[in-house]
């Protein structure tokens, strides 16, 4: 893939490959990024990295296309401390929380590009949204956009604020969708479904109704009221998540917010540290 060219070219370092990291990396490896063109650098690799044409824990290149940044954000500051002058590298941080101004520091005159994805990444179906600073040109965040494509959708952010509703949003959505299996799957069992059978049929409808709402061409709502026939049995289930006082917009509201006040805290505090 030629937008990979430049980085297959001067090389690509990971810091931190666990979950995101190692999505990530997987994803690129398929879209053509050559192995020996990656330095990894994570003091508790997984094994299933070993063996495979990556630089593991070694020199960096002397100029790097890119850095990626992907461990904790609690753990941003000791893997800042350990990287060489950089200016020349596109620096990519997916870690929540973490400001541009901190790599900016980090970083003098560096582009710096923020990006926040989510875990279905692990499968090609993450959506990412993503910011640059002041240096990172229109080139910059093409091949950002183009190395986050390797596992999902991209959006751009127009400013980086946005990003802390986008982290309790899309960034830890994926939990809130999983929760919905475990409570659906705990209803039906309470309602007399063998248990297995209950997570079987939350699981696979929270699935369908997942893809009919991404490929579908009318709004969920629209598509809510298919499933609702008039006086029927989702109307009497819906009466009830859809109140207004006690239903799932109040719950999910309360839910993005507390999200997304704790990303503005995580701002506060790594500024901080
Ligand atoms: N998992 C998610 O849902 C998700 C979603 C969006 C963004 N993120 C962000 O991705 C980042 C990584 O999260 P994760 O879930 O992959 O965590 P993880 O714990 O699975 O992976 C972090 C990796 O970093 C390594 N590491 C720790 N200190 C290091 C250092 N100094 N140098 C190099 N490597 C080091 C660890 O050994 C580990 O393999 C976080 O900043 C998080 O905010 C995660
Ligand atoms: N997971 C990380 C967290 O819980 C960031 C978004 C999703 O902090």
């Amino acid at each position: 893939m030629s937008d990979f060219n430049q980085i297959n070219r001067r090389g690509l370092v990971l810091v931190g490959c666990g979950r995101m990291g190692g999505a990530m990396l997987t994803g690129w490896l398929a879209r053509g990024l050559e192995p020996g063109a990656v330095t990894v650098l994570d003091p508790r690799l997984a094994p299933e990295w070993q063996d495979r044409g990556l630089r593991v824990n070694a020199a960096l290149p002397e100029r790097p296309a890119v850095l990626v940044l992907a461990v904790k954000p609690q753990m941003m500051g000791d893997a800042l401390a350990a990287m060489p002058d950089l200016s020349d590298t596109l620096v990519i941080s997916v870690a929540a929380g973490t400001t541009i101004a901190t790599f900016e520091a980090a970083f003098p005159g560096a582009p710096i590009v923020r990006v926040m994805p989510n875990t279905p990444a692990a499968i090609g179906q993450g959506i990412s949204a993503m910011i640059g600073n002041g240096a990172a040109t229109p080139a910059h965040l093409d091949l950002t956009e183009a190395l986050m494509r390797a596992v999902g959708r991209v959006v751009r952010l127009d400013r980086e604020d946005q990003m802390d509703a986008v982290t309790g949003l899309s960034g830890s959505g994926p939990a809130y969708v999983f929760h919905l299996i475990e409570a659906m799957a705990a209803a039906g069992e309470a309602q007399g479904l063998p248990a297995a059978l209950a997570l079987e049929l939350a699981r696979v409808t929270v699935a369908g109704a997942g893809a009919l709402a991404v490929d579908a061409d009318e709004d969920p709502a629209v598509l809510r009221q298919n499933v609702t026939s008039p006086n029927g049995t989702t109307a009497a289930g819906l009466a009830v998540l859809m109140d207004a006082d006690t239903g799932l917009p109040p719950l999910m509201a309360r839910t993005v917010a507390a999200a997304t006040e704790r990303a503005k805290e995580l701002g506060r505090e790594l500024g901080r540290a």
